[in-house]
């Protein structure tokens, strides 16, 4: 480029910093994130901006930092509507006696597109832009995600059990593929599939899900070691941990997702490794069910990918991934005994690239890299409450909460703009959510 090209594009965004995640461990000070077309054309210093550029508009942002939109890679998302309806449980009560009564008798079509939206509307204004689903009427949480412009991984539910969305396997196997048939290719909806977990899919089932995975190549998303008692049960039962039963059944490859893995030995590790399956890590959901922790600094330094989620709002209580980073950074801390453990940069990371390396878009999502999907989302970071600014990689993990996000854009287009939601219709969505509320609640009271 000589000094004198000028080159036109649709926007132009200036902020005081900018974390591009890679290079890795980089804030970048007065620079300038130039859009085109959905995708980023450049990131550079705000003076070779002003000469080399010419946008139709420019939005001037001078106190916040920039940085890749956030990858939220494991949820229920309605389940927003069950918030705080059962709390203080371990895993299986939670599950058995309040959860599952509660989705046979209320989980419906409107149930998910309203509980999507509610979901989709907390993430985008917490500076999630793409999120991870594995829930009941996948085709619907599919259909409101791609309306509201948001990128989403819709693993369709498979288990051994009939549940409102099929009656059995095969019925889950055969919509599945509707659903991975519908939408595969899509600029923002990955199909994939969902078998909930080692204790509730048969190895029928499992061979069922590696068949349809091999016939499509979509990913697949299994909850895994998520607790002591299911690993305990599991080698009771069969004299195998589940992991181990998962390589043989063909279930560990680079295209599978790992969620939890709050119990890992060598062995785990080893066929983690091997296979090259990626890890999903909800430190909250974990901590709140008393489930156990992750080690991620272990299997980070092993080489395994690991990848962050909230898991459902019904287990967190909230999906606010900031506040998730901030806990997952205390956690590794905490587990590993060592303060250096999951630095704030590393936190980024896995709430970003390693996020897309699990979705296999690391090509084209995870950082501010010229050639990208314009994913992109702006934190405030002038509130009192965050000053001094020493370094704003610190705030962003250590200090703030996902309330700070300003704005955010999907594919270069405006999601979030001081902070009010461009695209959801929040006062009719939440007069939706207080009819849910309304009947769940008379329910639950009896
Ligand atoms: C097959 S649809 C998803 C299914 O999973 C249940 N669920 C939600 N959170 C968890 C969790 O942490 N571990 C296991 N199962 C979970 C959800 O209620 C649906 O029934
Ligand atoms: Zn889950």
């Amino acid at each position: 480029m000589t000094a004198e090209t000028i080159i036109a594009a649709d926007t132009r965004i200036n902020a005081r910093w900018v974390i591009p995640i890679e290079p890795a461990d980089q804030v970048w000070h007065h620079h300038a994130v130039i859009v085109h077309s959905g995708y980023i054309v450049a990131v550079l210093p705000q003076a070779e901006a002003d000469t080399h550029y010419r946008t139709r508009e420019t939005l001037d942002l001078p106190h916040h930092v920039l940085m890749p939109g956030l990858i939220n890679l494991h949820g229920h998302a309605a389940m927003s509507l069950f918030r705080g309806v059962a709390d203080d449980l371990p895993l299986m009560a939670w599950l058995n006696d309040h959860i599952w009564p509660l989705e046979g008798k209320f989980v419906c079509e409107q149930f998910i597109a309203d509980g999507t939206q509610l979901a989709m509307a907390e993430m985008l204004r917490t500076g999630t832009t793409t999120f991870s689903d594995m829930y009941f009427f996948p085709e619907i949480a599919a259909q409101c995600a791609a309306d509201a412009g948001m990128r989403a991984q819709i693993c369709f539910p498979l288990l051994d059990f009939p549940t409102c969305w099929g009656s059995g396997p095969e019925e889950y196997l055969r919509k599945g593929e509707q659903l991975i048939n519908a939408w595969q290719g899509d600029e923002f909806i990955m199909p994939a599939i969902g078998p909930h977990a080692p204790y509730t899919a048969s190895d029928d089932t499992l061979a069922g899900a590696v068949a349809l995975q091999k016939k499509t190549g979509v990913k697949l998303q299994i909850h895994l070691h998520e607790t002591a008692l299911e690993v305990q049960n599991a080698e009771q039962h069969s004299g195998q941990r589940p992991v181990s039963r998962m390589a043989m059944l063909g279930v560990l490859g680079p295209d599978t997702q790992c969620v939890h893995m709050t119990q890992v030995d060598d062995s785990d590790i080893e066929h983690l490794l091997h296979s090259g399956a990626h890890v999903v890590h909800c430190p909250e959901s974990n901590m709140k069910l008393a489930s156990g922790q992750c080690p991620v600094q272990r299997l980070g330094k092993a080489g395994v990918n690991v990848a962050i989620g909230t898991d459902g709002a019904a287990s967190n209580n909230d999906l606010d991934l900031f506040s998730e980073l901030r806990s997952a950074a205390m956690m590794a801390k905490h587990l590993a005994g060592d303060p250096a453990a999951l630095s704030a940069h590393q936190a980024l990371r896995m709430a970003t690239l390693q996020g897309a390396k699990a979705l296999g878009r690391e090509q084209d999502l995870g950082s501010l890299e010229a050639g990208k999907c314009a994913d992109i989302i702006a934190v405030d970071l002038s509130d009192p409450f965050l000053q001094p600014v020493y370094n704003p990689a610190s705030h962003l993990v250590y200090s703030l909460h996902g309330r700070a996000v300003s704005h955010s854009w999907i594919n270069g287009v405006p999601q979030v703009q001081n902070g009010e939601l461009t695209r959801i219709d929040v006062p009719d969505l939440m007069l939706r959510v207080a009819d849910w509320a309304e009947r769940i609640g008379r329910y639950k009271a009896g």
